[in-house]
């Protein structure tokens, strides 16, 4: 057999492959999918699993007839199809697992962020299978990633893994959905995440996906910036993973970014949610765009949303344009008394100046740098 080229690989698994009935686990996919995975580690490729299907898997034992699912309800059917999930794996593999639930949270704070690589790093290194899923049980919308595409694409990267495999129903990404559209394509390359490509995803077609393939063109723009080659697979289909074993093509190739942003500012793009946002005026675009400045209060038009100090927040241009996260120095109500001021004057203002800018360079990163 070629072999693959990959030495360290994040495979996420989406819940049609585990409940494929939503009501229950099935071994109809994980056979092959686990098959891969021992196959992998006798090649020597470290393997994390993220694992979605505990909502799907708990699905039957609190039977529930009205849509959308309330978030209590979906978090019990979690906190039962979670353990069924993990026991699926576990009877499919002769080898150790380990459970990891994460929150959005624990990935923002920098302290648990490293926690959560030095205990994924140990566990690899001692021959165990991670096992990742949001911990659904315990988190609230705004302390969630929210999906397991992006939750792969931020694990990928505390890993540092070279490839980020997307196992789904579906053969990749199409030009259009090909579930509405009979005429979509399956491209099977991608080197650049444009807007014409987003403009290509639809949602999920069944009640237990999340995302569809929005979530999955994220999280591949997400791991490929950071020089993590991503593809889409169809996991239904146990070729797919011949074909990978055996180096061929398969499903759709997102390429790795040559130019590797640095890990701080990829956290900052990628983990941290921001809680507010700035418009900026010209002066102070040309600035942050063009020159590596930091950002001024004086070029500050317009403020939204509720933020501290310390909190992300989004540079944005006179229409609205995402240009930039970075992390404030003030909160809403202070910044609501110096905008537009010159950095001289905070002191007066406010009667403290902890800060001649609002957002440092080196808390600042560009979205398209
Ligand atoms: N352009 C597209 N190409 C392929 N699939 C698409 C596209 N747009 C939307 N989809 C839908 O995305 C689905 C896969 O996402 P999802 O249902 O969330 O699966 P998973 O549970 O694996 O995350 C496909 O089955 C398909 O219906
Ligand atoms: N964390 C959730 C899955 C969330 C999710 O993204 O699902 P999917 O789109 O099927 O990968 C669960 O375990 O049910």
């Amino acid at each position: 057999m070629a072999g693959l080229k990959w030495r360290r690989l994040v495979l996420k698994v989406g819940s049609a492959l585990i409940a494929p009935e939503a009501k229950g686990c099935s071994t109809r996919y994980l056979l092959a999918i686990a098959g891969f995975i021992s196959e992998c580690r006798q090649q020597g490729v470290e393997v994390v699993l993220v694992s979605s299907g505990s909502v799907a898997a708990g699905r039957a034992a609190i039977p529930f007839a009205h849509h959308p699912l309330p978030i209590n309800v979906k978090q019990a059917m979690a906190a039962v199809g979670q353990t069924r999930m993990m026991q699926s794996w576990r009877n499919l593999l002769d080898f150790d697992c380990a459970q990891i639930l994460l929150t959005h949270d624990d990935l923002q704070h920098r302290n648990r962020y490293l926690n959560i690589h030095n205990t994924l790093r140990t566990l690899l290194d001692h021959g165990v299978l991670p096992i990742v899923n949001e911990n659904d049980t315990v988190a609230t919308a705004e302390l969630k990633v929210g999906d397991n595409d992006n939750l792969a694409a931020l694990v990928a990267t505390v890993v540092d893994a070279d490839a980020l495999i997307i196992c789904s129903d579906v053969d990749g990404l199409y030009t259009a959905n090909p579930r509405s559209d009979s005429n979509a394509l399956l491209i099977p390359e991608v080197h650049q995440i444009t807007p014409e490509i987003y403009a290509m995803a639809g949602g999920s077609h069944h009640a237990i996906g999340t995302g569809g393939m929005t979530t999955k063109l994220q999280a591949a723009s997400k791991a490929t910036s950071q020089g993590i080659d991503t593809l889409i697979i169809n996991g239904q289909k146990a070729d797919s993973f011949a074909a990978l074993l055996a180096g061929k093509a398969c499903g759709t190739l997102f390429h790795k970014q040559q130019e590797r942003i640095s890990a701080k500012k990829h956290w900052l793009l990628h983990s941290l949610k921001t809680r507010g946002e700035l418009k900026l005026d010209s002066g102070a675009v040309q600035a942050l765009l063009h020159k590596g400045a930091s950002l001024l209060p004086k070029g500050i038009s317009s403020i939204s949303g509720d933020f501290d100090k310390g909190d992300a927040i989004w540079l944005c241009d006179e229409a609205g344009k995402q240009l930039a996260k970075g992390i404030s120095q003030y909160s809403v109500s202070e910044l609501g008394k110096i905008r537009g001021v010159h950095s001289q004057q905070i002191e007066s203002i406010l009667g403290y100046c902890p800060s001649e800018v609002v957002v440092h360079r080196d808390d600042l990163a560009l979205v398209e740098s």
